[in-house]
């Protein structure tokens, strides 16, 4: 079982340090560790986010363990040698189209959520985000006119392929949860965004068992927060998947808290090559001051374990324990708490 572990960039060795302790703890025997550098420290190191040796690493694992990329120092670069081109070169060079980011109330933070309590409580959702298309993309540039104006653009494309093939993904994945599934679109206005919704209507023949509805996005980022509770599935595009996720994270109560996984076709002798991330990012805000928490990136090895390595039951002791810490009130500082990253890796290991 080989992983590679691209810790990153601010608080991204921090956070996946404490995920590598969990690890380590289940002490699997055949676990093989491999560290790549990617990010800024990779520009800094290798003069590329994203060096030919870290994606070869990443390409012949089982799966990759990903802290965090982006760091304000590499802000005026190229676009092609920032941080953050690394996770969108790995995301696409890998065929990694599908991002599953489950967003769960968790014990006693309900008073910590943006939301009331009663609302808060009843959150039980996952975001299917399509991974490798969209804006992120398209074509894109900046020019300046003749008359010194300047331009920028980015492409908003789908191909009814990608479309087809992040629908089948949650489908299935409301198949195998409650059987309801929203796709959130923003078909009044997009052309891209028509045909994503003629596309998820075609594939629902396939799913009679499934309950598809649609959604505008800006209604759907008002009830996430009016009634979270009334989605069980949502599928979306690239970009409005990326906004959705990190305000979901707050209605559970933080962001330091949402995990994630990118899958594609690929099988190993194991499960689903994959790749696996908090959601958040460096955090430089933050970084250095062992005050991150670092509960996603736990809860991304969890995912890890389930989907690449088919452990669902070293999966479910992680995702117990870190229940049982926050259920005992540990709580980071994101959470109102005092626990700094280290104490949250502590407490999450003496439960495990
Ligand atoms: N997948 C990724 O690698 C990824 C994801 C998002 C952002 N980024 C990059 O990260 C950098 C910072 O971006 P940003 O500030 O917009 O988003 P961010 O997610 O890094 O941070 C947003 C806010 O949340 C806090 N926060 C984030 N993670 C936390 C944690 N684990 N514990 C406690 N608090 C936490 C931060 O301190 C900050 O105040 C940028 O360069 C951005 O491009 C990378
Ligand atoms: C860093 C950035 C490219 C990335 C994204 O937009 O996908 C991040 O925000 C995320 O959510 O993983
Ligand atoms: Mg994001």
């Amino acid at each position: 079982m080989k992983i590679a572990v691209l810790a990153g960039d601010g608080i991204g060795p921090e956070v996946t340090a404490q995920a590598m302790r969990v690890l380590d703890a289940l002490r699997l025997p055949e676990l093989t560790v491999f560290e790549g550098d990617v990010g800024g420290i990779a520009y800094q190191r290798h003069g590329h986010p994203l060096p030919p040796e870290t994606l070869t690493m990443a390409r012949e694992a089982d799966a990759v363990l990903f802290g965090a990329v982006g760091d304000p120092a590499c802000d005026n670069l190229e676009r092609h040698l920032r941080p953050e081109q690394a996770i969108l070169g790995l995301r696409s060079e890998l065929g990694l189209f599908a991002n599953l980011r489950p967003a769960c109330a968790m014990p006693g933070l309900e008073g910590l959520s943006a939301l009331r309590p009663e609302i808060a409580s009843k959150i039980d959702l996952l975001i299917v985000r399509e991974l490798n298309g969209d804006v992120y993309f398209g074509d894109k540039g900046t020019r300046t006119q003749a008359d010194g104006t300047r331009e920028g653009w980015d492409m908003m494309s789908y191909d009814e392929a990608e479309v087809r093939r992040i629908a089948h993904v949650a489908f299935r994945a409301a198949q195998g949860r409650n059987g309801r599934l929203c796709s959130v679109d923003k078909a009044n206005v997009l052309e891209t965004s028509q045909l994503w919704r003629d596309v998820m209507i075609e594939a629902a023949a396939d799913y009679p068992g499934v309950d598809l509805s649609h959604m505008y996005v800006d209604n759907a980022a008002m009830q996430l927060v009016r009634a979270p509770g009334q989605f069980d599935v949502i599928v979306t595009g690239n970009l409005f998947g990326d906004i959705l996720s990190d305000q979901a994270s707050m209605c559970v109560g933080s962001i330091g808290l949402l995990a994630s996984a990118a899958l594609g076709e690929r099988q190993t002798q194991y499960g689903t090559f994959g790749l696996y991330e908090p959601i958040h990012g460096s955090a430089p805000d933050i970084a250095g001051q062992g005050n991150a928490n670092p509960m996603a990136t736990i809860l991304s090895a969890a995912m890890m374990l389930r989907h690449s390595f088919g452990r669902e039951d070293d999966a479910a002791r992680i995702e117990a324990a870190i229940t049982a810490a926050l259920d005992h009130g540990v709580r980071g500082f994101d959470l109102g708490g005092s626990a700094g990253t280290v104490d949250i890796g502590d407490a999450v290991l003496a439960r495990l």
